[in-house]
C-alpha cells in the first residue's frame, strides 16, 4: 500500500445528497447501490414505489443510506416538487443521476408518430425537466454533477429511431448544458452511454429481439455483453472530483461496440469469432455474499444481483466466473 490518497475510497461520497432517477431496477439499482457503498445519501425516484422500497431496504441492510420518492420524469412540474422537496428535507442536492428511461423495438417503418413522440417525451423531455429542476432547485446557485444515461448511438439506432433520435438529443443538451452551467459554481453535467447491458430492462423485449440481442453480444472487441456495474462504475467516476475537469462529454461504456462493424449475421463464420468467449475480464461490484468481499455481512440474505431474463442470467453466471477478483 502506498501513502498516495485516492479520492476513491469508502468515504468518497459522504457529504453528498444523489437523486437516481429509475433507481429501483436494473442499471440505476446498481448505481444507487454503488453509491451508497461511497457514503452517499441517495434518493432513488420513479412511478413503481414498491420496487423502489425493495431496493431502499437492501442498501439499508448494507448500511447504507437511501431514501425513495415517486416521480414520472415525464411531468415537469412533478420533477420541481421533488426537487424542491428534497433540498427543503436534506438542505442540498449534490448530484443527479438521470438513469429513467427506455424505448420498445419497431422498424422506423412502423412506428407511429405518437410511439416515435412518447420515447422523446421520456428520454429527451425527461431528463431536460430533471436538470432543470436541479439547476433552479440547488445546483445553479451552489453547483453540483449531473450524470445523463443515454444508450451507445454513434452510428444511428436501427429498430429503435425514437431512442437513438431522444439520446443524440441528450448527448448535445448536454453539450450545451456544460457550457451554459459550469460558471454557476461549476456545475458539470456529463453522459454515459451503456452499449448492450445485461440488466433487468431485458424483460421489456419480446424473445424474438432478445435473441437478436444475443446473437449480437459477442460482436464487440470485448466480445461480450457490458454489467450493471461497469456501468455504475463510470457513473461514480464521472460524479467524483476525479472527472472534475471533465464536463460536456459523452462516454461510451460498450466494450467499443460503437467502433466495431458486427453483422449479426456471421456469427461462426465471422473472421473474429472465438468460439472460447470473451478473454475481457468483466467488473462486477456486488459484494460475494458471505464470501471474500462481503465486508462480514454474510448473515443478511441474499441479494438478487440480477433480474433478467433466463439466456441473459446464464451469461452472467458466466461472466461471474471470469469477473475481475477484487
Ligand atoms: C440495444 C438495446 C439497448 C437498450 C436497452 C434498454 O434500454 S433496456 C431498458 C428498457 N426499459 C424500458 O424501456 C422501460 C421504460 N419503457 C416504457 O415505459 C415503455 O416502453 C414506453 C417507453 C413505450 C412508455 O410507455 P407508456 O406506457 O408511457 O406509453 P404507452 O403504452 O401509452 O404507449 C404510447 C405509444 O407508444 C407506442 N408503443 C408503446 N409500446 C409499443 C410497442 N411495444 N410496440 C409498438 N409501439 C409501442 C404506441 O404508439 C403507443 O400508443 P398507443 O398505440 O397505445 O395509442
Ligand atoms: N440495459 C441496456 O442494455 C441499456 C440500457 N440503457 C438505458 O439505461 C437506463 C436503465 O435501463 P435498465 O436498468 O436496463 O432498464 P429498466 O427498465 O430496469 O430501468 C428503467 C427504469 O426507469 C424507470 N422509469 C421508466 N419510465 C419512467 C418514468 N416515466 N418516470 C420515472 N421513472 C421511469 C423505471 O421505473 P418505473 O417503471 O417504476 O417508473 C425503471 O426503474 C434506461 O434509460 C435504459 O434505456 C441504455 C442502453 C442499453
Amino acid at each position: 500500500m502506498s501513502g498516495y490518497s485516492s479520492v476513491f475510497g469508502k468515504g468518497l461520497f459522504k457529504d453528498q445528497v444523489i437523486l437516481v432517477t429509475g433507481g429501483g431496477t436494473g442499471i440505476g439499482r446498481c448505481i444507487a447501490h454503488e453509491l451508497a457503498s461511497l457514503g452517499a445519501l441517495v434518493i432513488i425516484a420513479a412511478r413503481k414505489l414498491d420496487q423502489l422500497n425493495n431496493t431502499a431496504k437492501e442498501i439499508r441492510l448494507l448500511g447504507g443510506r437511501c431514501e425513495t420518492m415517486t416521480l414520472n420524469i415525464r411531468d415537469p412540474l412533478q420533477a420541481q416538487d421533488l426537487v424542491n422537496s428534497l433540498v427543503a428535507k436534506h438542505g442540498k442536492l449534490t448530484g443527479l443521476v438521470n438513469n429513467a428511461g427506455g424505448q420498445f423495438h419497431s422498424p422506423a417503418s412502423k412506428m407511429s408518430p405518437k410511439g416515435f413522440a412518447t420515447v422523446v417525451d421520456l428520454n429527451l423531455m425527461g431528463t431536460f425537466y430533471l436538470c432543470k429542476a436541479a439547476f433552479e432547485g440547488y445546483m445553479g446557485e451552489y453547483g453540483g454533477s449531473i450524470v445523463n444515461i443515454v444508450a451507445e448511438c454513434r452510428n444511428g439506432f436501427p429498430g429503435m429511431v425514437h431512442t437513438g433520435a431522444a439520446r443524440a438529443g441528450i448527448i448535445n443538451m448536454t453539450k450545451t448544458l456544460a457550457v451554459e452551467w459550469g460558471p454557476y459554481n461549476g456545475i458539470r453535467i456529463n453522459c454515459v452511454a451503456p452499449g448492450l447491458i445485461l440488466s433487468s430492462g431485458m424483460k421489456n423485449y419480446p424473445e424474438k429481439v432478445l435473441d437478436g440481442f444475443l446473437d449480437n453480444s459477442w460482436l464487440n472487441p470485448a466480445g461480450r455483453m457490458g454489467t450493471e456495474s461497469e456501468i455504475a462504475s463510470s457513473v461514480v467516476f464521472l460524479l467524483s472530483p476525479a472527472a472534475s475537469y471533465i464536463n460536456g462529454i459523452n462516454l461510451p461504456v460498450d466494450g467499443a461496440s460503437s467502433l466495431s462493424k458486427g453483422d449479426a449475421k456471421a456469427n461462426s463464420a465471422h473472421p473474429s469469432y472465438n468460439p472460447a468467449g470473451s478473454k475481457m475480464a468483466p467488473y462486477i461490484g456486488w459484494p460475494q455474499q458471505g464470501g471474500e468481499g462481503d465486508g462480514g455481512r454474510g448473515g443478511r440474505g441474499v441479494l438478487k444481483e440480477l433480474d433478467a431474463p433466463e439466456p441473459m442470467m446464464q451469461l452472467y453466471a458466466k461472466y461471474k466466473s471470469m469477473a475481475h477478483k477484487l
